[in-house]
């Protein structure tokens, strides 16, 4: 039997403050297997956000491991291993929308170059921004680059894809196009966790986790 796409154990991390250290994640277990698309909720604060930063290898725990396929993560991964959408974005300034979907297909070692341009813009059409392809990110709104950066961390069809509150700034018009991409990603092969307040990405999800007091457990749909 394969292993699974993505696999935390025993994760622990705590953060130091002046008033007092925050242990935020306390043993953390999780499983997720290639094409499972799964939420993480919680309320604000309890850890979403640096769970991951852990599974993405952009941190590293004081105790406990991530693997992916079986591998333990040192560092952040190449795109098409692990793609991460944080809730900054992180979009390249000085590329173009398009360059910066392009680039993981472009990093991509064994890529169909020819392709790339037709993936593009079938990507941004089907999340309803195909018109900025041209446009630098400081020149769309927070939604729209918020689009873009799913593009982005999708077009390199990643083994597993993390995202972080991928609809929180979108208009009811904008979020299904959103939430059709992060299931075809998980019905395409991916293992896709999505952090998220929203009961319409859960609605999608195959499996809902909550994060409470540093553990995670399995919330019913
Ligand atoms: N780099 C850091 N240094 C110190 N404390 C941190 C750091 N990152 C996160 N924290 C603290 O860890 C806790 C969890 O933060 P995190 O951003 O993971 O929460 P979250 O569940 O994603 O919240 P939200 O739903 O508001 O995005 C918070 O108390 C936060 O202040």
């Amino acid at each position: 039997m394969s292993a699974p796409a993505l696999r935390a154990l025993g994760l622990r991390r705590r953060f130091a403050h002046p008033s007092g250290d925050v242990e935020v994640l306390r043993g953390l277990e999780l499983s997720v297997d290639a094409g499972e698309l799964v939420t993480v909720s919680g309320r604000s604060g309890s850890g979403k956000s640096a769970l991951l930063a852990l599974l993405g290898g952009f941190d590293s725990p004081d105790a406990g491991r991530v693997l992916l396929g079986g591998e333990p993560v040192d560092g952040a991964p190449p795109w098409h291993t692990c793609a991460v959408l944080p809730q900054a974005l992180g979009l390249a300034p000085e590329l173009t929308v398009g360059e910066n979907v392009a680039l993981p297909l472009r990093l991509r070692p064994d890529g169909d170059k020819d392709g790339i341009d037709m993936r593009v813009s079938a990507l941004l059409g089907d999340l309803g921004v195909g018109a900025l392809v041209e446009r630098y990110p400081g020149e769309v709104s927070f939604g729209q680059q918020q689009r873009v950066a799913l593009a982005r961390a999708v077009s390199g069809r990643p083994k597993v894809l993390l995202t972080d509150e991928p609809t929180a700034h979108l208009d009811a018009a904008s979020k299904p196009a959103v939430l059709r991409l992060l299931r075809r990603c998980a019905d395409e092969g991916a293992a896709v966790i999505v952090a998220t307040h929203d009961d319409q990405v859960r609605a999608v999800a195959d499996r809902r986790f909550r994060l409470t007091d540093g553990v995670i457990m399995a919330v019913p749909g």
